[in-house]
């Protein structure tokens, strides 16, 4: 297998979030958890998103673990590599986007590195280095709550010079409008001034879709999406891919039991949690008890078990804003997430004993616990339920397994049932 394009994502989510987007682009795209191992059978693709849970560990371990999977990927053949990142930029002052970053550029030789979370199907955008979601600027959406990255300052030249060794530059849209070349010339001004990553602004596909055939004569990009839906028009028009229809494989029906698990604190989440309220069981798990050492997880698995028959059911540990404050006050942040993602892997790993081969998750630190904890190797993409979130056809695992791994913010208010019913 040659690849195309090589792909590192920092969560598990925005990992299938990006092959959702390559796929409708036209390339045949896997998502593999962590580096696959030899005798995992892969489909011959032009992408692998390797996922990984970087995001939110010590910077030192993302740098290793990204820095390993770029070997993997440089060795398949790819000469691009994407660092896929949260379209809501989500890091601290201490990394991981900017350490890693600098580790493959320095890895690959790359003189100038393009950088840009604009999603703009999504209502991310980019302008004057500053990201906004939505119609407001980062630092006044929800994510300025984030429980593990709490986003408080919108101008993404500033953040990414706090967490990185290069000098950061910006690609203005005024310069983006102007095109390919436009956007050359200024990336070699900038190499010529010792700048060694660049933001640059987009706020349409179009724009886009320039700054993919820039990135895709480079080696190393790095960004959300959005980027990755550039550089996959730019690899198709250019002929280096012949462009692929999607396959229906991935989404064949496999019935049996479904269930929800929601660990997102996101207000996109805490809505559709809401309105699943109306159409199926919830079990709202009590944090300060899983803190504690009760055994949240066996309660829900009584609770859950009794009633899978019958049809879906939703358990989630979300809360507002306020109250996840004030547990982590009480606990620590990291204590607290960590705590609750491993009842979320235990509950899981329960459902699924129980029989549940249909499965739905929200948030990607929680997708990843559960997705780890069930041992799933990879994944094929299949139809796509709401922008950034397909349905997930499990490989490599005993048996038939169909899974959704939903960002915290992404998907409309009926999320969970929308996604139910394309995951037969
Ligand atoms: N009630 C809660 N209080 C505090 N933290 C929580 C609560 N529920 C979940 N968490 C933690 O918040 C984090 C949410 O992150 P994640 O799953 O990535 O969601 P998102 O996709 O919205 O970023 C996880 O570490 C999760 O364990
Ligand atoms: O780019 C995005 O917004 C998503 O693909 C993503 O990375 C989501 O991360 P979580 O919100 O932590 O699920």
């Amino acid at each position: 297998m040659t690849l195309a394009l090589g792909c590192i994502a920092d969560d598990y989510t925005g990992a299938s979030d990006l092959a959702n987007t390559l796929t409708r682009a036209g390339l045949r795209t896997v998502q593999t958890i962590g580096i696959p191992a030899d005798d995992l059978a892969l489909p011959e693709v032009d992408a692998v998103v390797v996922s990984l849970k970087s995001r939110s560990i010590e910077a030192g371990l993302a740098v290793s673990r990204s820095r390993a999977a770029e070997k993997w990927l440089r060795g398949r053949g790819a000469s691009h590599v994407l660092f896929k990142i949260c379209s809501t930029f989500d890091s601290t002052d201490a990394g991981n986007i900017g350490p890693v970053m600098d580790a493959l550029r320095a890895d690959c030789g790359e003189a100038n590195v393009l950088v840009t979370p604009a999603f703009p199907e999504t209502g991310r955008t980019v302008y004057q280095g500053n990201l906004f979601v939505g119609a407001v600027p980062l630092n006044e959406s929800p994510l300025k709550d984030h429980p593990l990255n709490p986003m408080r300052d919108s101008n993404l030249v500033r953040v990414l010079a706090r967490q990185s060794k290069t000098q950061i530059g910006l690609v203005d849209l005024a310069t983006v409008t102007r095109g390919v070349e436009a956007v050359r010339e200024r990336l070699a001004e900038l190499a010529g001034e010792g700048i060694g990553a660049a933001i640059i602004d987009a706020v349409f596909d179009r724009d886009l879709e320039t700054i993919g055939r820039v990135a895709a004569e480079h080696r190393l990009s790095v960004g959300a999406s959005g980027i990755g839906l550039g550089l996959a028009r730019a690899l198709v028009s250019t002929g280096k891919v012949k462009s692929a229809v999607a396959s229906s494989e991935a989404g064949a029906a496999v019935g049996g039991p479904a269930a929800c698990l929601a660990g997102s604190c996101s207000q996109a989440t805490l809505k559709q949690i809401a309105s699943a309220e109306k159409i199926m069981p919830v079990l709202h798990l009590d944090p300060d008890r899983i803190l504690t050492g009760a055994d949240e997880a066996q309660r829900a698995l009584d609770w859950a078990r009794p009633r899978l028959a019958e049809g879906p059911v939703l358990i989630a540990s979300s809360s507002t804003p306020d109250q996840v404050a004030a547990l982590q006050a009480r606990h620590g942040r990291d204590a607290a997430g960590h705590a609750i993602e491993q009842t979320m892997a235990d509950i899981a790993e329960g459902l699924v004993k129980a029989g549940v081969r249909r499965l739905v998750v929200a948030g990607g630190e929680t997708s990843g616990a559960v997705v780890d904890r069930l041992r799933i190797p990879g994944f094929l993409v299949g139809v796509e339920i709401a922008a950034g979130v397909p349905v997930l056809r499990a490989v490599g695992v005993e048996g038939d397994m169909l899974l959704a791994l939903k960002s915290g913010n992404f998907g409309g208010p009926e999320f969970f049932s929308d996604a139910l019913g394309l995951m037969r």
